[in-house]
Order: C-alpha cells, then sequence, then structure tokens
C-alpha cells in the first residue's frame, strides 16, 4: 500500500507556562489520504487545535516534543522554515475559523487570491526576484492570468458575481463571504492537503452546509486531502469518511464516520454523541457535565477519561492505556470495552443537525 498523504504518528505537543507544562498533544496518531475527509472531534480543550497548528508549523508557543508528522514524504517536525514556507505555498493549505485572521484589510481579494496564485507558481527565478524586492506581476498578462484564476476560485466557492467582487475588499464581505474567500486563496495553490480548523462554526447553517458540500466537491473532484477540525458532530457526520475523537490531547476512539457516529465502542464517544443529543434538546446539565475539562497541567496515569467514565476499573488508572484495533480501521483506547450492548441501554445513538440548528452570522 502506497503511504499514506499524512501520518501524524504519537505527536506530542506542549506548552510550558507560569503555572506549569500543559501537555495539550499527548501522543496522537493518524493518517489522511488523497480524497479523504478525516475529521477531528473532541470537545473544547481537547487539542483539535493544537494538533491542527502542529501539522502546519504553528504550535508556537508550543513545543513539539515528540512523536513525527508525515506529509508529502517530507518529516515535519525537523522541517526547516523554507522547506515549510515552500510547502504552505503549494502543497498545504489551512483554513481557520476566523476569517479575519487570513486577510489582508488592505488589499482586495482578487489581489490577495492572485499573491496566492503567483506564490504557487513562481520559479526559482521569481522567488529571487522577490528577495531582491522586484515587482510580483513582471507584465500585464502575467497580471490578467492570475485575476482571471481568481474569479474561478471566487466562483467556485460560491461568491456571487465574482467579476465584480474580485475587486471588493474584505471589509465589504460578510462574515460567510470572508471565509469563501480565504477558502478561495487556499485554494490557489493547489494543496494536496486542506487543514480546515471549525470553517464554519460561526456561519449560518444555510451557508455551513454549502461550504461542507464543496469540501466533498473539492475531495471528490479534485482528489484532495482534507483535515476537518469540529466539536460538532452533525458538522463530522455529514463531511467526513473516518474520524478522529480526541479527549484530553489523547485519541479515544478512531474509525469510519459511520461506524464510529451509530457503534461507538468508547464510553467517552458514546457519552460526547448522547450529551449532544440532549443538548439540542437543551439538557445544558448534561452538556456541561460532560465538558468539564480535566486539568491539562495536571498529571495523570491511564485512561484521562476515568473520573469521568461509569465503566472505570482499577486498570484504567493503573498505567497507559493501549490502542486495541476492534475491528479492521477501528482503533480504540479502553481497556473495558466491548460491552454489551445491555450496558449502554440508556443512552442514544441519534446523530443531531450540524450546528445544532443554531444561526449566526449570515453569508
Ligand atoms: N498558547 C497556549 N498556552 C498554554 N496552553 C495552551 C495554549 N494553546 C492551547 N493551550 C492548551 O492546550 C489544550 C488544547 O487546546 P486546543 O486549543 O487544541 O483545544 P481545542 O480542542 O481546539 O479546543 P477549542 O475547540 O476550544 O479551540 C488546552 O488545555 C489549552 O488550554
Amino acid at each position: 500500500m502506497s503511504e499514506p498523504l499524512l501520518r501524524v504518528e504519537n505527536l506530542q505537543t506542549r506548552f510550558d507556562t507560569d503555572h506549569g507544562t500543559v501537555d495539550a498533544v499527548s501522543g496522537v496518531s493518524f493518517t489522511v489520504d488523497r480524497g479523504e475527509i478525516v475529521g477531528i472531534l473532541g470537545e473544547s480543550g481537547s487539542g483539535k487545535s493544537v494538533t491542527a497548528r502542529s501539522i502546519c508549523r504553528l504550535e508556537d508557543p508550543g513545543n513539539i516534543v515528540g512523536g513525527s508528522i508525515t506529509f508529502a514524504e517530507r518529516e515535519l517536525t525537523t522541517a526547516t522554515e523554507a522547506t515549510l514556507r515552500q510547502l504552505r505555498g503549494n502543497k498545504l493549505s489551512m483554513v481557520f475559523q476566523d476569517p479575519t485572521e487570513s486577510l489582508n484589510p488592505v488589499f482586495s481579494v482578487g489581489e490577495q487570491i492572485a499573491e496566492s496564485v503567483r506564490i504557487h507558481e513562481s520559479s526559482g527565478t521569481q522567488r529571487l526576484l522577490d528577495f531582491l524586492g522586484v515587482s510580483p506581476f513582471q507584465d500585464r498578462s502575467a497580471w490578467e492570468n492570475a485575476r482571471e484564476r481568481a474569479i474561478e476560485l471566487l466562483d467556485q466557492v460560491g461568491i456571487p458575481n465574482p467579476e465584480a467582487n474580485v475587486s471588493s475588499f474584505p471589509h465589504e464581505f460578510s462574515g460567510g463571504l470572508r471565509q469563501r474567500a480565504v477558502l478561495a486563496i487556499a485554494l490557489a495553490s493547489e494543496p494536496a492537503l486542506l487543514v480546515a480548523d471549525e470553517p464554519t462554526t460561526a456561519l449560518d447553517t444555510t451557508t455551513q452546509a454549502d461550504i461542507l458540500s464543496r469540501l466533498r466537491s473539492l475531495r471528490d473532484e479534485q482528489n484532495i486531502g482534507i483535515l476537518l477540525i469540529s466539536h460538532d458532530i452533525g458538522v463530522i457526520a455529514q463531511t467526513c469518511d473516518r474520524v478522529v475523537v480526541l479527549y484530553d490531547g489523547q485519541v479515544m476512539e478512531a474509525g469510519p464516520v459511520e461506524r464510529i457516529l451509530t457503534a461507538p465502542e468508547h464510553p467517552y464517544t458514546r457519552a460526547l454523541l448522547s450529551s449532544s443529543v440532549r443538548n439540542s434538546d437543551a439538557d445544558k446539565q448534561v452538556q456541561s457535565a460532560m465538558a468539564r475539562p480535566r486539568d491539562p497541567s495536571s498529571s495523570h496515569e491511564g485512561c484521562p477519561f476515568a473520573d469521568r467514565c461509569q465503566y472505570v476499573t482499577e486498570t484504567c488508572r493503573s498505567g497507559p492505556i493501549p490502542t486495541t484495533e476492534a475491528a479492521s480501521d477501528h482503533r480504540l483506547a479502553c481497556v473495558e470495552a466491548p460491552f454489551s450492548e445491555a450496558k449502554f441501554v440508556s443512552e442514544q445513538q441519534e446523530i443531531p443537525a450540524a450546528n445544532g440548528g443554531q444561526q449566526n452570522d449570515t453569508a
């Protein structure tokens, strides 16, 4: 079998703070292939963003203290800044929750996409010209080509009237259009891997559904691998092929979305699904009980979910929890699983709609 596009192996990322060491990611492993969408699901503070930022090597001020990240046959944990810059301009793109982080307010949206196209297409000579401070577009036709490509990309991400909007500035766009523009910039470099960290969280449900559907089209039509970070089970269910469930910086369970979200085996995944359903029924008490975070700066032995698990035994606290194969491509970090169905009889297994039906920003 060929090597996956992205392989994350035993990743460990740590922050040194005034209050002690925070182990944000503690031994996370997963892969992403071309043409698949892998979701990272977990509550707030479970290490989703730090995992994503570690892959893109934006984890600052955290440190990758162990493990490896292989992308496009290169080891990223030790890659130089020059290699990372080259990869980010070509093969690896990122989209974050807040589009204003990625957009430059003083350039038009079209110019920002064209710049991304140019970096992607630039030769070694162009990089030297950049170094010497020579103008990015050497002639009018180069600029016209990049502008045409920008219009195509705006159309691809669903921005209406792209010929006119290519000259718009970020402040002239709504939140939904800004996020689409960021996606267009990310796609301008024709990436092999797109890392999308909560890309639709602040958007209304219609815009969210449209952007998620465009991510699926990118997977199907352009064979892009996508790593989608979300705390929203509905988003993961709608969009992903496989899912990695994180808790306290560790993988609790991972496998095909359909299997994990309809027949989860880890008590944490079960509780997460169940609390999400109850939360959509406005049972905030269950949600807040689920969302109570463990202090990541305190050390722990054994399963990080042990204190909140109704099936906990002495073995769960006595040492590292091995990851086992529950089935082909289904990994599980629980010494007590599998459980008999009767044990879970009171838990609901519905998958809620994306975003819990909340309305936020508009397109
Ligand atoms: N700059 C930082 N300094 C110290 N600790 C940090 C820093 N960034 C993240 N952490 C800690 O790392 C852990 C994982 O954070 P992370 O942002 O990855 O969580 P998350 O799952 O993405 O949550 P959310 O959905 O709320 O963003 C948390 O305990 C967080 O407090």
